[in-house]
């Protein structure tokens, strides 16, 4: 097994713990102390069905009918408590798992869209893999694992002294004569109970150690498959188009052919299990009675007392099987915890990152001011733009022009605070005056009017004013599916998305918008009716935009050439004459 040391105890803990300091700490622990009351008091009711074995049996020997039907009516009154106890500790359990698992989840997904985290964990660390799997799948294991876990080996512990008291004190000493020495063993029905759960679980153990690695490539096997299919879909136009249905079927079944094989191992390792394990349980209903046996033969004990052998026997061979068996299971629980930890480390890998990185100084002004603006690549070493100054107020338009791969894209990540690597100032008015549009238009999973109003625009906006704003936008054909939720980026066409995602601009008018080639899916008509739009409706706006096209020239008053190598130039744009020809 992995190492249960200091430092894993320690960061688990710290995983564990603050869910019981939180707001939630007072029904937590209400539900925890109710749970493991429940717990003890069936563990109390199985001491008291023992007794009552003892009772009943010896009625059924003595053939005593009144005795009969009151321990009938004995054991109706404890079932129907044993009854209620246990659905209630199930289903409090699941309370307490389920609250809890809500509350870490809201953590966890706190931390990873905090401060950008799940941007740069993906574009600068790329060690976490599926973050998505490890919120959901492993904080619901981690929490279903911690509770049963300890759950039930306090369980079995209890259940354990309890019934090992009970059977040493019913199941008298064996004596027997060996080499003509007298031998007694006292007790000695708790020792053959011992000896045989440990001889089962170390056997059932050997058997099955290889099924934990075999469970573990099993979960990582059906994500990668499962995976697999969501790029096909998220993709399906790609794939359709290129035709590479034969490519992706051959890949889809290679990645099931890794769950076929794997899962091929467990079955024959579940086979050879299921030989032990089923014998090792059917024997376990005689093994007491057989051991037990002698003494009842020899009149030493009545039925009653042999059947009572037979249950506490029972009990104290489940609950040390169960102790011996929290073997594997803590194998899986450090490996989910570990998971978790590593996600954890991540981040806080990612937080120092951005930390020691924070030479770029980002402060709230009026207005747009760059000072001794330095950008490099992740490297820390080659320069996107070096030394970097440049000013913008309210009314005016930048545009950021540059050959492909140059750094374009880069400033404006900059800009928004996105871009670690480099040195220098930004003054930039207060994040909720501005508005990025990026190069790929986001589209979130909703309605149009949530596609509109994403991610801070207002949500009673009123239908008529959506309509008018789709209309104006040259897409009348969607007025009457304002409400519709669907996977709106599948359907629409680029440009589409990218005249909803300008149409964001219209609604929300920030004041200041930063757009990355946000109309390069555009005809140049569109482009310049979006743009002309934009002049009218938000003439306080500044802009600062990239684009490729010359005639966004005429809608700028300020022109950044990326040259490369960190070299730029800038420059103001003069209008030669009125007919929206222009030199720079
Ligand atoms: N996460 C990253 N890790 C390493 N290099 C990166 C990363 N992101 C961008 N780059 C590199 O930085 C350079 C500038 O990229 P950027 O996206 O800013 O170009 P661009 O001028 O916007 O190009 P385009 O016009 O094609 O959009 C490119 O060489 C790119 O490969």
């Amino acid at each position: 097994m992995k190492q249960f040391n200091k430092e894993f105890l320690r960061d688990t803990w710290d995983i564990i713990k603050p869910y019981w300091q939180s707001e939630e700490k007072k029904i937590a622990w209400l539900l925890l102390i109710i749970i493991i009351f429940l717990n003890l008091f069936l563990v109390f009711i199985n001491v008291l069905i023992n007794l009552w074995y003892n009772e009943f049996y010896n009625a059924l020997q003595e053939l005593n009918a009144q005795a009969f039907w009151v321990a009938i009516i004995q054991f109706c009154i404890l079932a129907f408590f044993y009854i209620v106890a246990a659905v209630y500790s199930l289903y409090l359990n699941q309370m307490l798992q389920i609250k809890w698992r809500k509350w870490l989840t809201d953590k966890f997904l706190k931390k990873w869209l905090d401060k950008k985290i799940y941007y740069h964990l993906q574009v600068f660390n790329n060690s976490t893999d599926n973050p998505d799997q490890r919120i959901s799948e492993d904080l619901n294991l981690f929490v279903s694992q911690t509770l049963n876990l300890s759950l039930g080996l306090l369980n079995s512990v209890v259940t354990l002294a309890s019934f090992v008291g009970i059977l040493w004190a019913i199941s008298g000493p064996l004596s027997f004569g060996i080499f003509g020495y007298e031998v007694v063993v006292p007790g000695y029905m708790v020792w053959a109970a011992i000896f045989y759960a440990i001889f089962g679980t170390w056997i059932t153990a050997v058997i099955g150690k290889p099924l934990i690695d075999l469970n573990f490539k099993q979960q990582m096997y059906e994500a990668n498959f499962r995976f697999s299919m969501v790029r096909i879909r998220e993709n399906s136009e790609s794939v359709a188009l290129y035709g590479g249905e034969k490519r992706e079927h051959k890949h889809l079944m290679t990645n099931f052919f890794d769950v076929f094989e794997n899962y091929w191992k467990i079955m024959v390792r579940q086979k050879m299990l299921g030989w032990f394990t089923s014998g090792y349980n059917q024997i376990a209903i005689i093994f007491p009675i057989l051991v037990a046996s002698p003494r009842f033969f020899a009149r030493e004990i009545q039925l009653g007392a042999l059947m009572q052998i037979a249950q506490a026997f029972g009990q104290v061979q489940s609950s040390l099987s169960y102790i011996v068996n929290s073997y594997p299971s803590l194998a899986n629980w450090h490996a989910v915890a570990d998971r978790l930890r590593t996600f954890e480390h991540n981040i806080s890998f990612i937080e120092e990152l951005q930390q020691k990185n924070n030479r770029i100084l980002i402060k709230e002004s009026e207005n747009l001011r760059v000072e001794n603006l330095s950008i490099l690549l992740p490297d820390n070493k080659t320069p996107l733009i070096n030394q970097l100054n440049l000013s913008l107020n309210r009314s005016e338009r930048l545009l950021i022009v540059g050959s492909s791969g140059i750094g374009k894209s880069t400033l404006i990540r900059t800009l928004a605070g996105l871009w670690p690597f480099g040195e220098g100032k930004i003054f930039l008015p207060p994040k909720d005056k501005l508005l990025f549009l990026p190069q790929k238009p986001y589209l979130p999973i909703g309605s149009l009017r949530d596609v509109l109003i994403y991610p801070n625009g207002d949500p009673d906006v009123s239908d008529d004013k959506i309509k008018d704003l789709l209309i104006s936008l040259n897409l009348k054909h969607l007025i009457n599916h304002i409400s519709e939720v669907n996977m709106w980026s599948q359907i629409l066409s680029l440009g589409e998305q990218q005249y909803l995602a300008f149409g964001r601009i219209f609604l929300q008018k920030p004041e200041w918008v930063f757009m990355d080639e946000a109309t390069s899916a555009l005809d140049e008509k569109s482009e310049r009716m979006l743009y002309d739009k934009l002049k009218n409706e938000l003439s306080n706006s500044a802009v600062i935009s990239v684009g490729h096209r010359s005639s966004l020239l005429s809608y700028h008053e300020k022109k950044l050439i990326i040259l490369g190598a960190g070299k730029w130039s800038l420059e103001r744009i003069s209008y030669i004459n009125s007919e929206k020809s222009f030199i720079s």
